[in-house]
Formats: C-alpha cells, sequence, structure tokens
C-alpha cells in the first residue's frame, strides 16, 4: 500500500510545485496569524490556483472565528479544513456542517492519556492527525508545527476507527521509523522540510517525498 503524504505550511510556489510534482496528496496552507507560516487569503488563492484537483489543498487554522473562516474560504478553494487548537468535537461538527467541508481534527500527544482524546473526535472528524503535544518548557511554543515528535509507540495499539495521519517532527530521515512504529497510512509534515521556520527547502521536500516512497507499506 502506497503512503500519502501532506507537506504543510507552504507560502511559496517554488514549494508547492515541489510538493505536487514528488507526488504529495496534501498540500498544506497556515491561516494562523502567529505561525511564521502564516499567510494571508491572497497569497493562499495565488498559491493554490495551479495546484491539480488530484492534490487536495488543506487550510490549517487554531480555534478560529467565523469572520477568518469565511474570508479565507470566499478566496480560496479549499477541500479540507484542519482545525489545529483546542476545538471542542461540538465546534468541530458546527464547522464540518457549517463550510460543508471535510475536517481533520489535531490531537496533541504527550502520553497515553492523550489518546483519550480519540474517542471524543472519532466519528465527528472526518479525519484525525496526531502532532507532539507542545512543551510548557519551550520558549515561544505553537500549538503545533514545532517540529517536535512523539513516541510513536503509543499509537501501534490504539482504537482509530477515523482514517488519521501522522504528524510531529517528521523527516526524510525518521519517516520510515515512524510510519513502522505508528502503522500510520498518511503522513505530515512541516518543520522537517524547511531551511528555518517558514521557509521551505524543495530538496528536502524531494527527499521527504523519495523516503516515503521508498516505505514498503
Ligand atoms: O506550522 C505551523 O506553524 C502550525 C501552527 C499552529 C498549529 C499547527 C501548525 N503546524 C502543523 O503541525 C503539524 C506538525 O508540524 P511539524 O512537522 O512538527 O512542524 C503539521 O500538521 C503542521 O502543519
Amino acid at each position: 500500500m502506497t503512503i500519502q503524504a501532506k507537506i504543510c505550511g507552504l507560502s511559496d510556489v517554488t514549494a508547492v510545485e515541489a510538493a505536487v510534482l514528488n507526488g504529495a496528496a496534501f498540500v498544506g496552507f497556515v491561516f494562523y496569524g502567529p505561525s511564521p507560516r502564516n499567510i494571508t487569503p491572497d497569497e493562499a488563492a495565488l498559491l493554490t490556483a495551479k495546484v491539480p484537483s488530484h492534490v487536495k489543498k488543506v487550510g490549517l487554522f487554531v480555534d478560529p472565528d467565523e469572520k477568518l473562516i469565511r474570508d479565507v474560504l470566499t478566496t480560496v478553494s479549499l477541500d479540507w479544513i484542519q482545525l489545529h487548537g483546542s476545538e471542542s468535537p461540538e465546534r468541530v461538527r458546527e464547522i464540518r456542517d457549517t463550510y460543508s467541508l471535510p475536517v481533520i481534527k489535531a490531537i496533541k500527544i504527550d502520553s497515553a492519556a492523550s489518546l483519550d482524546e480519540i474517542a471524543r473526535y472519532d466519528g465527528v472528524a472526518d479525519m484525525l492527525l496526531f502532532d507532539a503535544k507542545e512543551p510548557k518548557s519551550m520558549k515561544n511554543a505553537l500549538p503545533g508545527g514545532n517540529g517536535l515528535a512523539f513516541d510513536w509507540d503509543l499509537l501501534a495499539n490504539a482504537t482509530i476507527s477515523s482514517p488519521w495521519m501522522l504528524a510531529g517532527g517528521l523527516t526524510a530521515e525518521n519517516i520510515a521509523e515512524a510510519v513502522r512504529i505508528s502503522g500510520a497510512k498518511i503522513v505530515d509534515t512541516s518543520s522537517g522540510v524547511e531551511f528555518e521556520p517558514g521557509r521551505k527547502n524543495p530538496a528536502a521536500i524531494e527527499a521527504f517525498m523519495a523516503a516515503v516512497a521508498a516505505i514498503d507499506a
């Protein structure tokens, strides 16, 4: 089975092209002011214009209000909404129903207890995404996209009904091990394919996609 990949936090045309040409199934765009990867709806419209329809365009939000979602969706044609904040199951359902788009809900993992969250969102979100929980000790931590991995073993025996993707500190170097341990069928990276936060490295995107393609799942 082929492993699918999402390249997230794209903010320039060269990086979008590198993701598409190297076989990404999903490309992600961040609409969250404090992030170094934040882009405006107009910038996203330009970046997404030439993305072929078989590559799904994901808009990433953190506890968004209606105005932000509306501003983005009236300007950018998205296929998925990713919610990476503290959105409740009720809020996930509301956003999904209001905007008629499938929702990816991020669940932050730092221990076995974090897996209790799965039951709250399974069957509510269309897809779950597992990312490392930002450590309290981390200065200027974002609510995701910190390039941190978590203990993938935690997912190996988890009961998850919804489709899900693995995120958090994934790179060309660790992706095979991450997939082998976690059992992920879809993987997501942002920091791991950057020169620095907010500046994607096309060669690293190519290397990540090649490493994903080489996985014998
Ligand atoms: O990328 C960001 O700036 C970001 C900000 C707020 C919430 C989530 C964010 N990124 C997402 O986090 C995961 C893991 O990213 P990484 O590979 O560890 O950098 C991924 O879905 C990012 O798109």
